[in-house]
């Protein structure tokens, strides 16, 4: 459907330099971004990256994409040259208990609805180039695999963009021969593909064909590790993927440009847009607004120790959401929309240790206190008096209701609050020992006391030796409720362990994946799922996106 409040992407992108050539349209409000872009201004400097991240969130979320929104339109109303760089939606969480990731209220990016569905065929191209890797090699294995390959040892799962719990562990090849061996299979949901990461972490097509021959596909007969290379995969892949590697850009709600691009999550993946994405942001704005996913313990410890460092990206400020809500219920309320001054002092703990971690990164963040409808004035008396006794800067944001004008005061203070060269304090060096790695994310950034391996942890190290992958940086899968791994432990938990259950070997995307406690890569949909409320009447509008 047209939507007439909306500039034409052409009127959206000229202001910031891009130019027709380097546009390739999806009717009047999408586009994609051509990479040459980045070779003619490679000698531009980069503008400045402020990063959003958030407390542990309730499972409707905190508002981080609502907020880097109303940010952006908090600077653009300012006068400043700003673009907001977030993911894609996954239509998992959109039909599930999330609903779309565009924002909300007058925080959004438009066209919405195509945004929330198919948008520009991103994430079925990687579902697609995904799949065909495991079809390719079934298909080798069938046509007498000389490579060896091991049926039982098939260690590259399927993948659909859909919560779907009955996917989780299934078996394929049944029927007899001709349909291919059978065997046990499992399925991720597509924001899980390692492609999906490979696609966010590429330099442009040779890195990414380079990334997807390196993918660890499965073991030999005689044990040898067998990559998407010795299959020739790389080449098909990469052709599925030639369009899904250029950013997207469209427009918030008032007018500002928006990249989307790529939708790895940031409990079971690296959890932030793509690196090309950002760093054309950097050479078009003087200020990137971006969004790491779920709390700062997820998105922004990878986006720090991951995602920045693989991707050499700046980060010049930490904005952190908070809502009333949620630190209610880290404090023990049943209902949100009473007020209860005892569960928020009590929850304020988790934006304390919240606030530390960053501190500990080498930034002082903006508290933004994402105010809800339900939230009482004596509530945000409350916990602002516990923020600034804290000496912690924070803003009221009102932009969910009010767009861009709820955001000024952020906006202002975030401004302040940007350092130009800071001294960012990683967590570790990707040259320690992979175990030293992952305890010290695990007692430095979650709090915990120590690391306990399972017999499989434990024989994947030993395989991540062997194969010399031992260098690559660690992209933690673990609950984003929790700063432990136990989803029930809310609020600040102390005194606990983490048991990581198995090592996911991502050779492709270039990191490796612990898995903590219960995390699952194929969430299912809840009793009541978003898609009961959805519906398109006779003229294509829809409802309950
Ligand atoms: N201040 C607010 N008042 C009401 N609803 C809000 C507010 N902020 C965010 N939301 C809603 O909460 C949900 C989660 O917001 P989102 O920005 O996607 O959070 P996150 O990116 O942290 O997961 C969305 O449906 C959004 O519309
Ligand atoms: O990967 C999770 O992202 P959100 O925190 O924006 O839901
Ligand atoms: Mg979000």
């Amino acid at each position: 459907m047209e939507n007439f409040n909306l500039k034409n992407i052409k009127d959206v992108v000229d202001p910031i330099g891009i130019r027709d050539e380097e546009l390739e349209t999806y009717g009047n409000y999408m586009a994609k971004v051509s990479l040459g872009i980045l070779e003619r201004l490679r000698n531009k400097d980069d503008g400045k990256l402020i990063l959003v991240t958030s407390i542990n969130p309730t499972p409707a979320g905190e508002g981080k994409t609502t907020t880097s929104i109303g940010l952006t339109e908090a600077l653009g109303s300012m006068g400043k040259k700003v673009i907001v760089a977030i993911r894609e939606p996954s239509l998992g969480p959109c039909f599930g208990i999330k609903g779309g990731a565009t924002g909300g209220g007058k925080a959004t990016v438009e066209p919405s609805d195509r945004i929330n569905l198919f948008f520009t065929s991103d994430f079925p191209a990687v579902t697609a180039a995904h799949n065909l890797l495991s079809a390719l090699i079934n298909n080798h294995i069938h046509y007498g695999n000389d490579l060896r390959i091991d049926p039982k040892k098939i260690l590259f799962p399927r993948t659909i963009d859909m919560n779907d719990r009955s996917l989780r562990e299934v078996i394929v090849g049944t029927g007899g021969h001709e349909n291919g061996s059978m065997v046990e299979d499992k399925y991720v949901i597509t924001p899980a593909s390692e492609i999906m990461a490979i696609v966010g972490l590429a330099e442009g097509y040779s890195d990414l064909k380079e990334r997807l021959s390196r993918i660890l596909v499965a073991y030999s007969t005689d044990n040898r590790p067998i990559y998407a290379g010795d299959l020739n995969a790389q080449g098909s892949m990469a052709v599925l993927l030639r369009d899904a590697i250029k950013p997207n850009i469209v427009q918030t709600a008032e007018g500002n440009p928006a990249f989307i691009h790529t939708g790895p999550f940031g409990n079971i993946a690296h959890g932030t847009s793509s690196i090309l994405a950002d760093r054309i942001a950097l050479k078009l704005a003087d200020y990137v607004v971006t969004e790491a996913g779920f709390g700062s313990e997820l998105g922004a410890e990878k986006f720090f120790n991951l995602v920045s460092r693989v991707g050499k990206l700046p980060i010049n400020g930490v904005v952190l959401v908070c809502t009333i809500r949620a630190l209610k219920h880290h404090g023990g309320a049943r209902d949100y929309n009473i007020e209860d001054l005892d569960a928020l002092k009590d929850g304020s703990r988790n934006l304390l240790r919240h606030v530390e971690n960053i501190r500990r990164f080498g930034f002082d963040p903006v508290v933004s206190l994402n105010i809800f409808a339900s939230d009482s004035e004596k509530e945000i008396k409350l916990i602002g008096s516990i923020m600034d006794s804290k000496k912690i800067k924070w803003a009221r944001s009102e932009v969910f209701e009010k767009g861009g004008k709820g955001g000024l005061e952020l906006a202002s203070k975030i401004l302040e609050n940007l350092q130009d060269h800071p001294m960012i304090k990683r967590t570790y060096e990707f040259t320690q020992p992979l175990q030293e790695k992952i305890e010290s994310i695990v007692t430095q950034v979650y709090g915990g006391t120590s690391v306990e391996y399972s017999k499989q942890a434990k024989l994947a190290i030993k395989k991540i030796k062997q194969l010399g992958l031992e260098g690559l940086p660690i992209c933690m899968a673990k609950n984003q409720y929790s700063f432990s791994d136990d989803a029930s432990k809310l609020n600040a938990p102390e005194n606990f362990k983490v048991n990581v259950r198995d090592i996911r070997i991502a050779s492709g995307a270039g990191f490796l994946v612990p898995m903590l406690g219960e995390i699952m890569t194929m969430p299912g949909l809840p009793k009541v799922p978003a898609a009961n409320g959805m519906d398109v009447d006779e003229k294509g509008n829809i409802t309950g996106l």
